[in-house]
């Protein structure tokens, strides 16, 4: 038998967070690191398969390019339905990179309809009149206006997907959620009759994703953040379970390597900084000049790793981020500092560290890569949307590892996860 769902994630600590869910929801789930070649996968065994791609910030032809390729493999698999996971915030610009993938999967699939939410209430992340809602302030308002690639300043998400798309966008509002799946399926009948192709659909609680998820039954291709993930696997009969998470016993070094410009971020790292926790702090500008950044960082880490945690970030504020990018161009900055982040990480990894905290999504790719992990395991979830991962290294050691979304986790997340870790696999 083939897997239940396909899933193609548009970053890497996106995927695992959907990859997250759908364990917690009972999937046993085997997430890829890119597309692998044609032609292999045969012996997968796993209800849910995550491709995790980099693909969210690439130009659209090249994302959809990508995308493609992953629906192949997937189907190759036997995938029965299509999962397009982007983020919560729904992160895109007026040229996509969610509207033109959406579109060209459902090309691939002959389909004329999709759904797309963002909504992951755990995490503060709720749709409600076709709006977004990061925490209490709408999407436009939150900190995502000021996200370095894809600032965020409208919050209507019809408006924002239409932008990004030639199909015309509908909204499946609350009162129709509310009133269960029958009711969303009945939307989608008049929605498809009035030449709609897509259609954002509200969502302020968990319970109304899992309505949501019975009423999307049988949809070759459903799009969303990881938060629909609660009601999809019920359709295949899978219940929630702990059973998926369990990891080998860590051991080695820990570090922290942050590229994550977000407000929960910069939180994140003012508080452990405050801890008088080693860190180093990774300035852009230094290596643009040319300065041996890696090696600095590097030496730095080789003689604190013995006490504790330590951390290497290129965190700051957005104004410092802007400055930055005034100087170097906003993609280049990016493209520079995840590519050191990356090398220090391999450094890292070198020098024995066997338990990384990664944050970010693109700073994730890029490290993930450099790593040269192909596929990784899911174990415990340190908070909503993070879970810790196993992964097999070139020389077959074994790496704990856990992505973090930019904006989730505590203030306290970078202790926190070391010591779940700890308790879970002790
Ligand atoms: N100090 C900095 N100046 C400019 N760009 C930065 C800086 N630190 C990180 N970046 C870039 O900002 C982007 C952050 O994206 P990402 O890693 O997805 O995290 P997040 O979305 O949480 O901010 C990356 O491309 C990263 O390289
Ligand atoms: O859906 C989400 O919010 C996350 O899974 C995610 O994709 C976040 O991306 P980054 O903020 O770039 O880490």
């Amino acid at each position: 038998m083939g897997i239940r769902l396909g899933c193609i994630a548009d970053d890497f600590t996106g995927a695992t967070d959907l990859a997250n869910n759908l364990v917690r929801a009972g999937m046993r789930v085997v997430q890829l690191i890119d597309v692998p070649p044609s032609g292999t996968g045969r012996e997968v065994d796993a209800d849910a398969v995550v491709i995790a791609l980099k693909s969210r910030t690439v130009p659209a032809a090249d994302a959809v390019e990508v995308s493609l390729r992953a629906l192949s493999w997937l189907r190759s698999l036997g995938a029965e339905q299509v999962y397009f996971k982007y983020c919560s915030t729904f992160d895109s610009t007026p040229a996509g990179n969610i509207g033109p993938v959406t579109e060209a999967l459902m090309d691939a699939l002959g389909t004329d309809f999709t759904i797309a939410t963002p909504a992951f209430p755990d995490n503060g992340r709720t749709v409600f009149k076709g709006h977004l809602f990061v925490g209490d302030v709408l999407l436009g308002e939150s900190g995502m206006r000021h996200h370095p690639l894809t600032p965020m300043t409208d919050s209507n998400l019809v408006s924002v997907l239409g932008a990004q798309t030639t199909r015309a966008v509908g909204l499946i509002d609350h009162a129709v959620v509310a009133d269960g799946a029958e009711a969303i399926r009945a939307r989608i009948g008049a929605l498809r009759e009035d030449g709609c192709g897509m259609a954002v659909v509200d969502a302020v609680s968990n319970d109304d994703l899992v309505r949501l998820g019975a009423a999307v039954r049988g949809l070759p291709l459903v799009t969303a953040g990881s938060g629909l993930a609660i009601g999809l696997p019920a359709n295949w009969g899978f219940k929630p379970s702990r059973a998926a998470a369990q990891l080998p016993p860590p051991g080695g070094h820990r570090a922290i390597v942050s590229g994550s410009v977000s407000v929960a971020t910069n939180g994140q790292v003012l508080q452990y900084l405050g801890g008088g926790q080693p860190a180093y702090s990774v300035d852009p500008l230094r290596v643009a000049a040319g300065e041996d950044v890696v090696g600095q960082a590097l030496a730095f880490a080789e003689s604190h790793l013995d006490d504790g945690p330590v951390l290497v970030h290129s965190t700051e504020s957005p104004d410092t981020v802007r400055t930055v990018q005034g100087r170097l161009g906003a993609a280049e900055a990016g493209e520079l500092v995840e590519l050191t982040l990356a090398r220090i990480a391999r450094g890292l990894v070198g020098q024995g560290v066997r338990r990384l905290v990664v944050a970010g999504g693109e700073t994730s790719g890029a490290v993930v890569r450099e790593l040269g992990v192909t596929a990784l395991r899911i174990g415990p979830q340190i908070d909503p949307g993070v879970p810790w991962c196993a992964a097999a290294l070139p020389d077959g050691d074994t790496l704990h590892i856990t992505l973090k979304s930019g904006n989730f986790g505590g203030p306290d997340f970078f202790t926190d996860a070391f010591a779940v870790l700890d308790e879970e696999t002790s």
